[in-house]
């Protein structure tokens, strides 16, 4: 099963992902033979935490990878308000205690740094394979294995249309993240990545030191942690890339070739939400 009407393969051989170019029983198949966990992790840190983790937590139940074996790991600075969900067989919560930060840039960059630390020790030795999420979006169709790969990213859902030189790369020389004219792949939006753990324990290890680099040369990237990602996936490119179904605006017009939304915007409310920048 293919499609015609949009891009289903890198020019480097790894496939994109979209509605109509995967079979679930086929996969449900080939992984039934494995012993598999997925983990899944989310930062809910601040006033984050009551506006937007019950929704993300519930609908993973409904929609995430259901039937198999995942840990939830819920990076907090409250853990004691993480709300408790009844959760299927064989799926469990597990928080870990973060410190919360002055400014939102530096919870979101500081995500790269709790996780690479959190992949080393317990996480890669409970799952093979790990998702890193943000929190304000929920889950309204299947994720499943289909987004499984050795290192996955996302295409965002406002650029994967747009001719490649102007998407919003960071072009600032003195930044880790800066990329020339004529490099980059694609727009990656950072609200999803994964993949094996040792290789997502790579990528989050990287990207915090580029951002520590920006901060001795006192500059910052364009999209935070974002740029960083984009910058450290065309360097390393990615096994497979899922479409932008799998994190999708629906604020955005309909568009054919959206045949499905599997994990959406939730609304944004950066003013009441956020630390002062
Ligand atoms: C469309 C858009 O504007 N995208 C950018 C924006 O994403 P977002 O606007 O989606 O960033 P965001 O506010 O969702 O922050 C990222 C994530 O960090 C966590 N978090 C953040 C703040 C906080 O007080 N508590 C907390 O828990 C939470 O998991 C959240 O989902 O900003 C990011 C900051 O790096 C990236 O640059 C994105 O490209
Ligand atoms: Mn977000």
């Amino acid at each position: 099963r293919s499609r015609q009407d949009v891009l289903t393969c890198t020019p480097w051989g790894s496939p994109i992902v979209w509605e109509g170019t995967f079979d679930p029983e086929i996969l449900r198949q080939e992984y039934g033979r494995r012993n598999l966990t997925i983990g899944l992790t989310v930062f809910a840190v601040g006033r984050y935490l009551e506006k937007y983790l019950e929704q993300f937590l519930e609908t993973a139940e409904e929609h995430f990878m259901v039937g198999w074996r995942v840990i939830y790991y819920v990076f907090t600075d409250r853990p004691g308000a993480v709300p408790r969900l009844g959760l299927a067989p064989g799926r469990q919560l597990q928080t870990r205690m973060v410190e919360n930060q002055k400014r939102w840039q530096d919870i979101s960059m500081m995500r790269m740094h709790w996780l690479s630390q959190a992949l080393d020790t317990a996480i890669c030795r409970e799952v093979q394979y790990v998702f890193c999420m943000d929190v304000d979006q929920f889950f309204v169709g299947a994720f499943g294995l289909e987004a499984l790969a050795e290192s996955v990213t996302l295409l965002h859902s406002y650029f994967y249309r747009w001719t490649r030189s102007y998407v919003p790369y960071d072009r600032n020389p003195r930044s880790a993240a800066f990329l020339g004219p004529g490099e980059g792949d694609f727009y990656y939006h950072a609200a999803v990545f994964g993949g094996l753990c040792p290789r997502v324990k790579n990528l989050t290890e990287s990207c915090f030191q580029a951002v520590l680099q920006d901060k001795r040369q006192g500059v910052e990237a364009r999209w935070q942690e974002e740029s960083h990602l984009n910058k450290y996936f065309w360097q390393h490119k990615p096994a497979k890339i899922l479409s932008p179904e799998y994190c999708w605006d629906q604020a955005i017009r309909r568009r054919g070739d959206i045949r499905v939304a599997r994990l959406v915007w939730a609304e944004k409310q950066y003013r009441r939400l956020r630390q002062a920048a």
